[in-house]
Order: structure tokens, then sequence, then C-alpha cells
């Protein structure tokens, strides 16, 4: 769920702004959970953009703060949350951990990286839901490891009957600056996207998890 449609809109504009929104439906995306797109939403681009991550990190300890009061630490999800959590921890004055996608093969084998104690209450920061698998991979970590882990923000969703389930069933609360629907909406009205770019999204919107296939 967005936080509010004014943050949803902006954060919609920032991302066409900077051209974080990829279409390219002949040469269709492979995302994370295998499933074949023809939208990519790289936010990893808002961090090359001092203005534009500086209005997310802001954005987002605002509403961490008003959700969820100043919990013990903050944890990006590696490793599109990384910066952007990172920035967020910082300007709260708070502990900052990342966890991986799985234990690391070498070294100490961690999956969660940086300092973090039994009990602590944690809010995870996540950059894009699209299953969802990958953060709730990342929720399930810290709570093995004995965090209190208080719900989970992230920039972008793409709002997915899937994701929606994956998040209630594992009982954990996702707040998101932006959403699908809200940046197709802005994308149509001011041109960013063409006439059969429009019908290709609302097509591939029904059924995305074979499109493509
Ligand atoms: O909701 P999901 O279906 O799990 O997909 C979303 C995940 O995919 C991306 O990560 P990716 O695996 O591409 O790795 P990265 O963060 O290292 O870029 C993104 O950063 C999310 O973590
Ligand atoms: O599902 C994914 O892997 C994914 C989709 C997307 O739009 N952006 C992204 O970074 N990852």
């Amino acid at each position: 769920m967005i936080f509010n449609t004014d943050t949803a809109k902006k954060t919609a504009e920032l991302l066409l702004q900077i051209n974080a929104i990829k279409l390219n439906p002949k040469n269709p995306f492979t995302w994370a959970s295998g499933w074949k797109s023809p939208i990519y939403c790289d936010n990893r681009i808002t961090l090359s953009f001092p203005q534009i991550r500086n209005y997310i990190r802001e954005e987002f300890a605002k509403h961490i703060e008003n959700e969820y009061g100043k919990p013990d630490v903050i944890a990006g999800v590696a490793t599109g949350a990384i910066g952007i959590g990172m920035l967020v921890a910082d300007v709260m004055g708070l502990p900052f951990v990342y966890v991986r996608p799985e234990p690391k093969k070498h070294g100490r084998q961690n999956q969660i990286e940086g300092h973090l104690q039994e009990g602590q209450s944690v809010v995870v920061v996540e950059d894009l839901i699209s299953t969802g698998k990958s953060s709730l991979m990342a929720v399930e970590a810290l709570k093995e490891a004995g965090a209190n882990v208080k719900g989970m923000v992230a920039i972008f969703t793409y709002g997915f009957d899937v994701s929606v389930e994956n998040f209630n069933n594992a009982g954990v609360k996702l707040n998101t600056l932006g959403n699908y629907d809200t940046l197709l909406e802005l994308a149509v009205s001011k041109q960013y996207i063409t006439e059969e770019e429009h019908d290709t999204l609302k097509e591939w919107r029904k059924t995305p998890d074979t499109w493509g296939q």
C-alpha cells in the first residue's frame, strides 16, 4: 500500500524524469522471479541524483518515524536497497545492516552483514517489490537472527495480487512511496509512453507471470 497519493505522484514523476522506467517489449527483461516483462523500474538510478535520493531518504525517514517510531536498526535488502537504506539509517541516526539473498559462501558466511542483536526492532528498506519473494527472504533471515521486524518500506511496488498475498501470509506490513498504477497514469497523461506501449502494458498487467512466454 502506498503511504499517500501525493508521495506516489511525486515518486512517479521523479522516476520518469530520470529515465528509471525502461520499456522494451521486443526484448523483454527477465525479473528476479524469472518472469518476462516489457517494463523494468531501475530504482538504483535514483542514487546517482542527489536531489532525488534526498527526497526518497526524507520521505522514508518521515514515514518510518510516523508508522513505527524509531526502530533500533534499519536493514537494507541487498543489493538494490543497500545504498538508500544506509542513507535512511544515517539521516535517522540509526545503525544499519544489510541482508544478502543467501549466506556468503566464503569469509564469515554471513547472510546479514553488520551488527544486529537478538530482540532489536528492525524496519526493512527495499527498493522494489514484484512478487515480494526477495524482500520476504530478507525478513525471514532477520527473524531467524532474533530480530523483531516491525515492517517493510519500499520505493516502488507493482501491486501484484501475489505480492499482497505473500506479505499477508508472512504477516509483514508493507508501505511504499510509489506504485505501478500511479506511475502508469502519469506516464500516459504526460505522454511519456505511446498508445502502443500503453496497450502492451495493459495486456502484460493482466497476466504478468506468463506474459512473453
Ligand atoms: O519481489 P521480487 O519478485 O523478489 O523482485 C524484486 C527484487 O528484484 C530486485 O533485486 P535483484 O534480484 O534484481 O537483485 P539486486 O537487488 O541485487 O539488483 C529488486 O531489487 C528486488 O529485491
Ligand atoms: O522483479 C524484478 O527483478 C525487478 C523488476 C523491476 O521493475 N525492477 C527491478 O529492479 N527488479
